[in-house]
């Protein structure tokens, strides 16, 4: 299997090599170039399988004989065996037809840990063969950052630069992050948004001369692995819930779409979905580009659900060139103008994606109100972010025979602003964070300048 750019004009690569890369080098992202397809038998010998299992059969395809099998079966164990929880993302029913998929059992408490618990092996494997090092940066919200970190901070051959906006991450999110004091790790505090760091990230891969030859890697979900991983959960689910011979549907709090995007990867590798709704917060670009074709930035706004405040989504891109058929010069010319001036898709594309995707924008009011009802009806406390799904899956289902998956992407304890504010006294953290609130911290806070990240991850990378 070779991976190719959305955008068509950069060299195919390996598995290896789209591991150790960020962006292709026409700006474009990675996708495999052909989907590996499960048959319906091959589905149906997934249910009852354990996680990891169920993970080395979905990602073989892809790692392509470039790991041998007792190796990758190694390295999808240790990461799944650092959950705790047996199932890894158990399913909760929360109604007849409404289940929760429970992503937050991992280290950092979000579904970024299902990926970067793999990824980082990954790395390391690859690097350690190769008796490289290399530098990861990655632009994180909240949750990405601390899940790298705690994925890649064991590798002795990478050092990582995570840049996440200032004062705009939850207190848990920022201290999970910053309280890690070794000396590979480097938490930078942009004065801007989460998409000024994104944006920085980009432009660092776009032009590496600032790290004199040293590799590059991402740990955001530009990197394909990223998706794969997260391709696995989808499947899973799906099975437990009587897929290949029952469709299922999956609503997924959205924002740099990469999660999404890996459950539409699902679908197109055999399984049966109805339905794949996206949730937005205030920050509607998604939602706004579905329902009314206006694929146009608005200023990025600062919400009870800080994770998904992102205007521009990197994986979109990578449905769009789906959408498209895969033309990359009409993908890259649509994402030029979108980086100028509103714009939309044209007209078939759209019709394609509204076949099989629904959207539903919640706003922070909205948020406080459906964790309320949420715990009144099913006793759960909701993460901002899984509230955002819990009441677009109830507004956007086509039936209510089909089930749907509603993915809860975070623990709720680590934002006890909106769950406070909803009129709950918080929830505790679990035991091995217990001390997260009193422990040493260390960051740097920059401005949103490519020239100063740039310099200070020159300087201090070893
Ligand atoms: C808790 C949480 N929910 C939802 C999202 C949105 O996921 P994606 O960016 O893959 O669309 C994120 C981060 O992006 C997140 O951290
Ligand atoms: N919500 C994310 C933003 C980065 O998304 P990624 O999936 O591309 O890493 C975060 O929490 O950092």
């Amino acid at each position: 299997m070779r991976y190719i750019s959305t955008r068509g004009q950069a060299p195919a690569l390996s598995f290896e090599e789209v591991v150790l890369t960020g962006m292709a080098s026409d700006g474009g992202l990675y996708v495999p170039e052909t989907l590996p397809e499960f048959s319906k038998e091959e589905l149906a010998s997934m249910a009852g399988l354990s996680y990891a299992e169920i993970a080395f059969r979905v990602m073989k395809p892809f790692v392509n004989g470039e790991i041998d099998d007792d190796t990758f079966r190694r390295l999808v164990t240790e990461a799944y065996a650092t959950f705790n929880h047996d199932a890894v993302v158990p399913l909760k029913q929360l109604d007849a037809n409404h289940f929760l998929l429970e992503q937050f059992h991992g280290p950092t408490l979000a579904f970024k840990d299902v990926a970067l618990q793999l990824l980082g092996r990954l790395l390391d494997h690859f690097l350690k063969k190769r008796g490289e090092r290399a530098v990861i940066m990655g632009a994180t919200s909240g949750d990405t950052g601390s899940a790298a970190i705690e994925g890649c901070r064991h590798c002795d051959n990478l050092d990582i630069f995570i840049l996440h906006p200032h004062n705009r991450v939850s207190e848990v999110q920022r201290r999970q992050m910053t309280s890690v004091l070794a000396n590979n790790v480097f938490n930078i505090a942009i004065e801007g948004n989460f998409d000024d760091a994104q944006a920085m990230v980009k432009a660092s891969f776009a032009n590496q001369d600032f790290l004199n030859g040293t590799r590059l890697v991402a740990v955001n979900s530009i990197n394909w692995a990223r998706i794969m991983a997260q391709i696995v959960y989808y499947i899973a689910a799906g099975v437990a819930l009587g897929a290949p011979q029952r469709e299922v549907s999956f609503c997924v709090p959205s924002a740099n779409f990469g999660n999404v995007f890996a459950g539409y990867m699902a679908y197109k590798m055999g399984l049966p979905v109805k339905q794949f709704i996206i949730a937005t917060n205030a920050n509607d670009i998604l939602h706004r580009t579905l329902a009314a074709n206006d694929f146009s930035k608005k200023e990025l706004a600062a919400t009870l659900a800080p994770s998904m405040d992102i205007v521009v989504s990197s994986n979109f891109e990578r449905l769009l060139f789906d959408a498209y058929d895969r033309d990359g010069g009409a993908v890259a010319a649509l994402l030029e103008r979108f980086q100028q001036e509103p714009t939309a898709l044209a007209d078939a594309p759209l019709a394609k994606l509204r076949e099989k995707f629904a959207s539903h924008s919640v706003d922070d009011a909205t948020i406080l109100e459906v964790i309320r009802e949420a715990h009144h009806r099913t006793g759960e406390i909701l993460d901002p972010h899984t509230a955002t799904g819990y009441r677009a899956a109830e507004r956007a289902r086509v039936d209510t025979t089909t089930p749907v998956i509603t993915l809860a992407t975070a623990h709720p304890a680590k934002f006890a602003e909106a769950v406070v504010k909803a009129g709950f006294q918080g929830v505790p953290l679990p035991t091995h964070m217990d001390d997260l609130l009193e422990r040493e911290e260390r960051y740097t806070v920059l401005p949103a300048e490519l020239s100063a990240v740039q310099r200070f991850v020159a300087d201090n990378r070893r």
